[in-house]
């Protein structure tokens, strides 16, 4: 059995560069938290018939924002060792020493708090989920689940999944088996989106002794269960129709994004080529960004018709 590492700040890099405002936006992963944004604003969107009020949009998606580049900035402290380790995260800025380990946890404190206070604002429930996904990525995952388990994205999924439904309570004030739905999308996205990438960086976790499952299971075996969650998906996928809270414009592009998802992920496991695992990845991305337009564009078309 392989010895995997755990998670310690200990041998931090010297500071020997300035850290830039560029730095400290890279630490609040950007690109992720604005994905997660459009999530949470189509929970806003569908949690009423017509346009949620202007303030809950407001409050809410800079309040949820500012909580996930929170728990990001935590993840960047926290992961320093391991990325130090990795190739794709050799360079970010707190491995490298541009950013402090204080100064990141001071922003990362500074952008908790406020995003609290926000979600305060609008109402208790909202405020204290959000806060409950800061600690299930922050801490749960990246501290004790990455490095406990091959079914560490699987389980610490559910805290990247849950901006739908934190859109959706923000604006309502409470929870709706509908916003559950949105939450099971992106929680069976997850393993296909993340595994396809860690099949891509498979060295790259070993060598930073992380249990990812192509390290512990092998990559034909992660191949398998890419293509078994992808299908999943197809079913998952269709009980937003089924349960009446979308319609055929969801109903057709749900389904030709996920087919097109199990497709690449047939190809992965059958007919495998080099680069195809790093281009089911990048598919991934735009697969789930298209499924939250489908879902507004159904709602937008059903408000006005
Ligand atoms: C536990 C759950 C998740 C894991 C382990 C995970 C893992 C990753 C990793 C490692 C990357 C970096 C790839 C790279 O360096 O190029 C990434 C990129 C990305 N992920 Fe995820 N992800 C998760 C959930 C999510 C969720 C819920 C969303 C949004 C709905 C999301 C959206 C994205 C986007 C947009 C990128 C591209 C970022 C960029 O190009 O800078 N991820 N993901
Ligand atoms: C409040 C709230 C909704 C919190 C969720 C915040 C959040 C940023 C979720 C995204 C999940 C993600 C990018 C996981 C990758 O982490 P990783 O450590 O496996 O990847 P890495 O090696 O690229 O850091």
């Amino acid at each position: 059995m392989a010895k995997f590492n755990t998670p310690s700040l200990a041998n931090s890099a010297p500071n020997t560069e300035t850290a830039q405002w560029r730095d400290y936006l890279e630490l609040t992963k950007p690109k992720v938290v604005a994905m997660l944004l459009l999530t949470a604003m189509v929970g806003m969107c569908l949690a009423v018939p017509s346009l949620p009020p202007a303030h809950a949009v407001i409050l809410g998606l800079l309040g949820i924002g500012m909580q996930s580049a929170a728990a990001a900035v935590f993840n960047h402290v926290i992961d320093q060792r391991i990325d130090r380790q990795m190739q794709r995260t050799i360079h970010r800025p707190v491995a490298k020493g541009r950013v402090g380990t204080s100064q990141a946890l001071a922003f990362g404190g500074l952008l908790m708090v406020a995003g609290f206070a926000l979600l305060w604002v609008l109402n208790v429930l909202v405020a204290w989920l959000t806060f409950a996904s800061l600690i299930g990525y922050a801490v749960v995952y990246t501290v004790w689940l990455k490095h406990a388990t091959p079914q560490n994205i699987v389980i610490g999924g559910l805290a990247g999944a849950m901006p739908p439904l934190l859109g959706w309570v923000a604006v309502t004030g409470t929870l709706d088996p509908h916003a559950l739905l949105l939450v099971m999308l992106i929680f069976t996205w997850t393993p296909p989106h993340f595994w396809a990438l860690a099949i891509h960086r498979e060295k790259d976790y070993a060598k930073a002794g992380v249990p990812m499952l192509p390290v512990t299971h092998g990559v034909e075996f992660t191949k398998t269960m890419i293509l078994l969650y992808t299908l999943l998906l197809v079913v998952v996928g269709l009980l937003p129709w089924l349960a009446g809270m979308s319609g055929l414009i969801y109903l057709f592009g749900s389904l030709a994004l996920n087919l097109g998802f199990a497709w690449y992920a047939w190809q992965l496991k059958f007919h495998d080529r080099k680069g195809l695992a790093w281009q089911t990845f990048k598919y991934s991305i735009w697969h789930v960004f298209g499924l939250f337009v489908a879902l507004l564009a159904d709602h937008a078309w059903r408000a006005i018709g």
